[in-house]
């Protein structure tokens, strides 16, 4: 299987171009492909698509093996991957994913390359039923409430971009146990398809960093579509402004709840190198 190793600030992913090459088992692909040890090493496995609805489309597998709706780290490598390798000639192109089809807008620098990419994330799902998320009511909004873990409640957030998301606002993010909290909230019963976690800090009403906890990943250095929850998060808690600069452990993203409902979400796209591998 040939294959070509991408990242988006330090969110790394195998992805396989699947106009050339067939993929039969990608669950297991994605487990054996992401071990740091004994595969690869990535986050997870992204299959690039034709697609008969937009000009191409995503499947995204966890390192775990289980399938995601949306990744909007790996989005930005698929609109990179697509314009690099000849697949697109449009700067602005549609991609087809488990959150719907989405728009984005592509940035070329001086070689030709695209090194930056724009996308409408969509709106965001606020209601228990959509994230989802148990109890009642289905249509109310989980906006600061009270969760307990381990003799400790937090004030959580949920957002789905998609895939769902958990954002919880810490004061101290650095030193805060991500990987004690992070698979309890994953996996608490409040989540019946589990969830993604984000614990950040606020550093103004326009910035933030951020740590996150995936579901069916650990922890990792990025997460485009946590981003883009905690921008909505913040805004819906009052913390911040609704355009921010999000500081993940691999790099920078910039978040925009715009006045059409809609989360613009941008930052880089990077091609590390490419392999061939037995599966
Ligand atoms: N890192 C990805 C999200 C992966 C989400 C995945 N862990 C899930 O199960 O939903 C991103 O940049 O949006």
């Amino acid at each position: 299987m040939k294959f070509t190793k991408m990242h988006g600030a330090g969110n790394d992913y195998v992805y396989v171009n699947c106009f050339e090459e067939q993929v039969d088992d990608p669950e297991q692909v994605a487990i054996k492909v992401s071990n740091r040890n004994f595969g690869i090493g990535s986050d997870g496995l992204i299959l690039i698509m034709p697609s008969d609805k937009a000009d191409v489309r995503m499947r995204m597998f966890n390192s775990d093996g289980s399938e995601s709706e949306m990744c909007g780290n790996g989005i930005r490598c698929v609109a990179k991957y697509a314009y690099d390798h000849g697949i697109v000639s449009n700067k602005e192109i549609t991609a087809e994913t488990g959150a719907g089809i989405l728009t984005l807008q592509l940035f070329t620098g001086s070689t030709g390359t695209v090194e930056r990419v724009r996308v409408n994330m969509g709106k965001p799902r606020l209601t228990k039923a959509e994230i989802p998320m148990a109890g009642t009511p289905a249509d109310g909004r989980t906006v600061g409430q009270p969760l307990n873990i381990l003799h400790t409640t937090f004030a959580i957030t949920c957002v789905s971009m998609g895939n769902p998301h958990c954002v919880i606002f810490v004061d101290d993010v650095e030193n805060f146990q991500v990987e004690k909290y992070g698979p309890l909230i994953e996996n608490h019963e409040l989540f019946p398809r589990r969830t993604n976690v984000e614990f950040v800090q606020i550093i103004s009403r326009t910035e933030v960093r951020q740590r996150t906890w995936e579901r069916g990943a650990g922890e990792t250095l990025a997460c485009g579509t946590g981003a883009s929850a905690v921008c909505i998060a913040g805004a819906l808690n009052g913390l911040t402004e609704k355009k921010i600069l999000n500081h993940l452990s691999g790099g920078d993203l910039e978040l925009e709840w715009a006045d059409d409902g809609c989360l613009y979400m941008t930052g880089p796209a990077t091609e590390v190198f490419s392999g061939e591998i037995a599966i």
